[in-house]
């Protein structure tokens, strides 16, 4: 595993153009989150130009958090145009399990072989096939539970999936690592799963998938400690966390890490 806080180092000097097809409630915050961590986001969804901008990107973010058949199809365009360019691209199933729209969409999407799939447990296990609608976009399930669908999805997409809860789980269907950096009070927060999207994605370019994923969890996870003991509640740690994610320097990161491999 190489050193999480060369990889933060790596990410920022890339500072990477990461092309996010995001939901309605997740595109300022997300936008945020990536210019506060060093990336550059940009976010885009029309069909008339998606397939131009996503072969620009140096990675690309796809999450069905508010879809539309317009939509899925610049989805798809944005998939296809990533694997053509073999640019890594991140796949966000949220609430796959909740509808019959997205359980018909959400598999479409995994054929498209994503680099990393990141979800939480719930959406994990829906994608699986295995069962449980979650409560919307919010899980139900435990991260251990979904451990064994994770590494069946990671087979099945040749990619590496990420279960994300109070210790998150990264799988690419052999190895594993659990990150337990985290704080309660980032699932009181709309849309940080969503944005820790587009961190992992700007992690992704020009590094190892498996080690840039575990990296960039345990960043994020580590910001979420710090901005807690600064907060008074949900609206004050999303302040204090932006501020901690811009903050957060390689060597604190190397330190703070609680990562098992
Ligand atoms: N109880 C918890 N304790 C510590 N960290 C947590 C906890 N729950 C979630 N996290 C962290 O919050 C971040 C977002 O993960 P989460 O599983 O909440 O995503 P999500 O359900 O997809 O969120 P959203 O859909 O609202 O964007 C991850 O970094 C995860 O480690
Ligand atoms: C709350 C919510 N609803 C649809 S997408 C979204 C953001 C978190 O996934
Ligand atoms: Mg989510």
């Amino acid at each position: 595993m190489e050193d999480l806080g060369q990889s933060l180092d790596h990410m920022r000097h890339t500072a990477p153009l990461v092309h996010n097809i995001t939901n309605y409630v997740a595109m300022n915050v997300m936008a945020n989150v990536m210019l506060a961590a060093g990336a550059s986001p940009a976010m885009l969804h029309a069909r008339e130009e998606v397939e131009e901008f996503a072969a620009l990107a140096q990675a690309i973010t796809i999450n069905i958090g508010t879809p539309s058949p317009a939509w899925a199809e610049a989805m798809e365009m944005a998939a296809k145009t990533a694997n053509a360019h073999k640019t890594p691209w991140v796949f966000d199933p949220v609430a796959v399990g909740a509808t019959a729209y997205r359980r018909e969409l959400g598999p479409r999407l995994l054929a498209l072989s994503p680099s990393v799939i990141r979800g939480n447990a719930s959406e994990i296990l829906a994608l699986a096939g295995v069962g449980t609608a979650g409560k919307g976009a919010d899980a139900t399930d435990s991260v251990d539970a979904a451990q064994n669908a994770a590494r069946d999805l990671a087979h099945q997409s040749g990619g590496i999936v990420a279960v994300t809860g109070p210790v998150d789980f990264v799988t690419d269907g052999d190895r594993t690592a659990l990150i337990a950096n985290g704080h309660e009070m980032m699932p009181r927060i709309t849309a940080l799963g969503c944005s820790l999207n587009g961190i992992i994605a700007a992690f992704l370019v020009g590094q190892d998938p498996f080690d840039a994923t575990v990296a960039a969890l345990a960043y994020y996870g580590l910001a979420g400690e710090q901005a807690s003991q600064k907060a008074e509640g949900p609206a004050s740690f999303q302040t204090a966390f932006i501020d901690a994610l811009y903050q957060l320097d390689p060597a604190a990161l190397t330190q703070g890490a609680r990562v098992t491999v």
